[in-house]
């Protein structure tokens, strides 16, 4: 069976839809796109399939009726349109699908849901329990809640990190642009992608910024795809049927190996930003690549940056080369004083509390081979 044939006869699938898909030019939902998109959600749904539904558009959503014409730049009015926007386009998704009898359930996620263990598990219950109980779900960032630190900011890796949660066979991601192209498609010339099997068929690919509303433009889909480990199609959402039956739309990334890093380590490495750097002596770097090893003081020779404890911090080796990414325990102006310590040292000196791991090995990926 071809990749084509099996997402066309996938049992779990996670559908992504952009913001520019289901809102209008006005900040506005765009309540007969979002109807058509649930015409066919519903359609692949009748047919046997369970669809998880990652649908952005809340910011877009709520420009319109806070008076604004663009997406704000400053986090707080951001945040502001999304607390209005989800409302407007939960509600719309609510009476859309119950034409179909279909019941949704609302899932706000933040990226903290991905990387504590706890509140990974929690999401998975969640999205699981949904699913047994027949009820559709549909899921975006808690964006009202969410902070530039920690983020996902756009919904096409946040659909790959759900695909893992649920493990779903497939993932489709529908854009305003009907596939990958060799440039951006708003310039002449380009050329459509069918067909991505590594890193050697986006050798020459100019992966542009996004459309009027969206986040991320290209790359981030083509990261989505890198991490999803199960095929994922990018379409446009008025192709999305032909997506979800493995007919040759779009663009198709066959799954590299990704499966075996857990969807928290995923989120680490490929979804958070190093707020700092901590430098280590060979000894820890040998300790934290390759031999899985917690971070100890005692290995830490440098510290850059203004972090506090639980940000993603990148780890280099004496060399300045970034090796692994973990969450620190302390904030950057603790650490000077711990570095070249011993554990004991330290909580003889200064308490137990110190006596902790700067990164313990469950909170860290590396990121290179050495
Ligand atoms: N190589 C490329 N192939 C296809 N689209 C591209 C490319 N480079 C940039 N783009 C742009 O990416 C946009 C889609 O990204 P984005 O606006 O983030 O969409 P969405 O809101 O659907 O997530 C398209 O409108 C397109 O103009
Ligand atoms: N969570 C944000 C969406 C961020 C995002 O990825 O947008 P898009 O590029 O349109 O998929 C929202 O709902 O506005």
């Amino acid at each position: 069976m071809s990749e084509r044939e099996a997402i066309g006869k996938a049992r779990r699938i996670v559908v992504k839809a952009g913001s520019s898909s289901l809102t209008t030019p006005q900040g506005t939902i765009d309540a007969n796109r979002i109807d058509a998109l649930v015409d066919v959600l519903a359609a692949r749904r009748a047919d046997g399939a369970e669809i998880v539904f990652v649908s952005s558009g809340a910011i877009a959503a709520g420009l319109g009726p806070l008076g604004l014409t663009r997406r704000p730049r400053d986090l707080a009015t951001q945040q502001a349109a999304a607390s209005v926007g989800q409302g407007l386009l939960f509600a719309r998704y609510t009476s859309s699908f119950a034409r179909y009898g279909v019941t949704v359930g609302q899932v706000l996620l933040t990226a903290d849901d991905m990387i504590r263990r706890s509140h990974h598990r929690n999401a998975q219950r969640t999205l699981e329990q949904l699913i047994t109980l027949g009820i559709l779900p549909i899921v975006n960032e808690n964006d009202t809640v969410a902070t530039d630190e920690i983020r996902f900011g756009d919904n096409d890796r946040l659909a790959a990190l759900v695909a893992h949660l649920t493990r779903a066979d497939a993932v489709v991601l529908l854009s305003d642009v009907d596939a990958l192209y060799t440039g951006d498609p708003r310039r002449p010339g380009v050329r459509r992608i069918a067909d991505v099997h590594g890193p050697a068929d986006l050798a020459d690919v100019e992966l542009g910024g996004s459309g009027r509303v969206g986040t991320g433009g290209m790359v981030t889909k083509v990261e989505a795809a890198r991490i999803a480990g199960v095929p994922v199609v990018l379409t446009n959402a008025a192709s999305a049927a032909h997506a979800l039956a493995g007919d040759e739309v779009g663009t198709l990334f066959h799954p590299a190996d990704a499966r075996r890093m857990s969807t928290r380590d995923l989120w680490l490495a490929h979804a958070t930003t190093g707020q700092g750097r901590v430098t280590l002596d060979a000894g820890a770097v040998d300790a934290v690549v390759r031999r899985r090893k917690s971070l100890l003081p005692a290995g830490v020779t440098g510290v850059e940056g203004d972090f506090a404890a639980g940000d993603p911090v990148d780890l280099c080796d004496p060399g300045g080369r970034v090796v692994a990414r973990g969450l620190v325990h302390y904030d950057a102006s603790e650490i000077p004083e711990l570095m070249g310590r011993s554990t004991r040292w330290l909580a003889r000196e200064l308490g137990a509390e110190y006596e902790r791991e700067i990164i313990h090995r469950d909170h860290l990926v590396v990121l290179t081979e050495q």
